[in-house]
């Protein structure tokens, strides 16, 4: 999906929703464990439920992974049951050397036919090129992400009296377009955003970190937002466990519509 397709999607549903699928075997409804497929029916259910407020679905990986094959069944069945005109990302953090990095790039590009997929930029050019080889293809780098750890290396002063965080921003641009190229800024760093957007004013940012984490999306809209909306704004555990029983998929549409309702809002407020 491109950038024009993806604004359609946005202005369509009024709305920047990314729903992350974040399925945890320990967490889900109790009744789904006699399922086949637990994980699956699971996802199922929650992309039925919001499919009116989604423009973007992120399973992370590690959550399928950790399953072993079965888990990457799981995986394979709910992006298949994504509808296409729905940007998928594979929140996989890959990133190696640079023919490690293009086996990466076929498996979630080719193998599956996620639209993106995030990648960490610590190894540098080598490492994410390969990924920006796929054409209609998307790279979604980690820049400053929501985590309490993002103090450790992000935001070190680096020789040119810059935050680590900006010298990865600065020199990635070089690597690929705002048609290509995404970049993970965490919610919980509202003032920060703004700082970002300067850097990269039409580049999209995979926002992470509402929800759960407590990140605030006015401010994410107020800092973050460009004349494309410029945001895709996850949240994973807020949406898909607001219900513990079988009523959970109405239960994720009340906390999807929720957010949705706040950003058709701000997306009136602050996308011009
Ligand atoms: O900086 C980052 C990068 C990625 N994530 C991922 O996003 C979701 C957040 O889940 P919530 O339940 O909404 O907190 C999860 O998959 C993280 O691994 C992030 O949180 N921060």
């Amino acid at each position: 999906m491109d950038k024009k397709a993806l604004f359609a999607k946005i202005s369509q549903k009024s709305s920047f929703l990314c729903v992350g699928l974040d399925t945890d075997l320990t967490k889900i409804p109790e009744h789904l464990l006699k399922e086949k497929d637990p994980i699956f029916a699971f996802n199922k259910q929650i992309i039925d439920n919001t499919i009116d407020q989604a423009v973007a679905y992120k399973p992370n990986t590690a959550f399928y992974e950790a399953l072993g094959p079965k888990g990457w069944e799981s995986l394979h069945k709910t992006l298949e049951y994504i509808p296409k005109d729905v940007f998928t990302i594979a929140d996989a953090k890959r990133g190696d050397i640079g023919n490690t990095s293009g086996l990466y790039a076929k498996a979630f590009f080719e193998m599956m036919d996620f639209d993106s997929v995030t990648v960490a930029p610590y190894m540098g050019i080598d490492s994410v090129k390969p990924f920006l080889a796929f054409e209609d293809k998307w790279v979604i780098l980690l820049a400053l992400t929501s985590n309490e750890g993002s103090q450790d290396f992000q935001m070190l002063e680096t020789k040119n009296g810059k935050p680590f965080f900006q010298e990865v921003i600065e020199k990635s641009q070089k690597w690929g377009t705002p048609d290509n190229m995404m970049y993970v800024v965490g919610a919980t760093r509202g003032e920060k955003i703004a700082e970002v957007r300067k850097l990269v004013p039409d580049h999209f940012f995979l926002v992470p970190g509402v929800g759960a984490q407590g990140g605030s999306l006015e401010e994410v809209a107020k800092f973050g937002m460009n004349s494309n909306c410029g945001l895709l704004v996850n949240s994973s555990r807020g949406i898909i466990y607001a219900g513990k029983d079988k009523d959970f998929g109405k239960a994720a549409k009340t906390e999807a519509q929720k957010l949705q309702t706040e950003m058709e809002i701000l997306l009136d407020k602050y996308c011009k």
